[in-house]
């Protein structure tokens, strides 16, 4: 059943046409013109994009179309060539990532091999913002630091519980399996109390059997007032929390729309297929027999 967060996105994005730059009623993020080049390859090239607030849009895209560059450019994490962008009104085109993340906007990182080698609550506490043993005054007095190491470590604990990750707070967290790295990964970015959370591939690398519950998180976030952006490959899970579609391609944004029909749309079927054949669009899409027939001559050219 829809809950009443998802109705409200929905209900918000209802009148919006799926014309690609499209305002949203209430955007959170807004990026103009927005640039990044690679040598003589531009990797993104967006004019106009609008994500709305407290919904979840979803980018996707064929491999090499830009998504991640585009990612790390609003997060902080690369430079673009050209372009601005402001989130909740303020620009934070050029700022770093970390100036980026106590803005609000925080991004889901992949575990590496370093923090593999920590535990799961040593790794909560590594994305504790504003530690007072960083700060030069504050570091000469312990009992400030310790007292903000014992609240972070409760609200990490509150965490771990919420993700059912708890039990295995002392495991390191190489250890846990694709779909309990994913969900670390967003219990990380929650320490920093978000107000957007951009999540990369939250569905890589996991079971199926996890994927459900996976979602479920995805959509409580919104539920609780967050707007998500997430990037992701797995159609069925886009189709099935994304209140909004965003489709890039050749750095482009190419189609935008309510994810029912922009995964119908032609430059999106069009993008995939230039790219490559064999996804699944999620359910029926490509299923239409005009589509299959395209795919069976296309088969027959190579
Ligand atoms: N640091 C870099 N140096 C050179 N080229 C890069 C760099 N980062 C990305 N690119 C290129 O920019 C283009 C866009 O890459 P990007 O990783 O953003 O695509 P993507 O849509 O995230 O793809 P995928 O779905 O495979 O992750 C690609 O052609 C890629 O090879």
């Amino acid at each position: 059943m829809a809950t009443d967060a998802s109705t409200t996105a929905a209900t918000a994005l209802a009148p919006v046409d799926g014309t690609v730059g499209v305002a949203k009623p209430d955007p959170i993020l807004v990026v103009d013109g927005v640039q990044r080049r690679f040598g003589g390859m531009t990797a993104v090239d967006v004019d106009h994009l609008e994500v709305q607030r407290g919904a979840i849009t979803a980018l996707i895209g064929p491999n090499g179309a830009g998504k991640t560059t585009l990612f790390n450019l609003i997060t902080g994490f690369d430079q673009a060539n050209h372009g601005t962008w402001s989130f909740d009104g303020k620009s934070i085109a050029g700022k770093s990532g970390a100036a980026v993340a106590r803005s609000g906007m925080v991004r889901t990182f992949q575990l590496t091999k370093a923090l593999s080698r920590l535990t799961v609550l040593q790794n909560m506490l590594l994305a504790t913002p504003n530690h007072p043993g960083e700060r030069f005054w504050l570091s000469w007095l312990p009992f400030t630091w310790r007292a903000h190491e014992r609240a972070a470590e409760v609200k990490a604990l509150e965490i771990l519980e919420r993700f059912k990750l708890v039990e295995k707070k002392d495991d390191f967290a190489g250890s846990l399996s694709g779909g309990q790295r994913k969900l670390l990964e967003m219990a990380r970015a929650l320490m920093t109390d978000p107000t957007m959370i951009m999540l990369d591939e939250p569905m890589a690398g996991v079971n199926p059997a996890l994927v459900q519950s996976l979602l479920g998180h995805v959509q409580a976030l919104r539920d609780e007032g967050m707007t998500v952006l997430f990037v992701e490959h797995d159609m069925h899970a886009v189709r099935h929390i994304s209140d909004w579609v965003v489709v890039m391609a050749e750095g482009r944004v190419v189609a935008e729309g309510p994810p029912t029909t922009v995964m119908q749309d032609q430059a999106v079927v069009d993008a995939y297929l230039g790219a490559h054949h064999d996804t699944d669009l999620g359910d029926d899409s490509l299923l239409d027999t005009a589509m299959l027939a395209r795919l069976e001559l296309e088969e027959e050219k190579r």
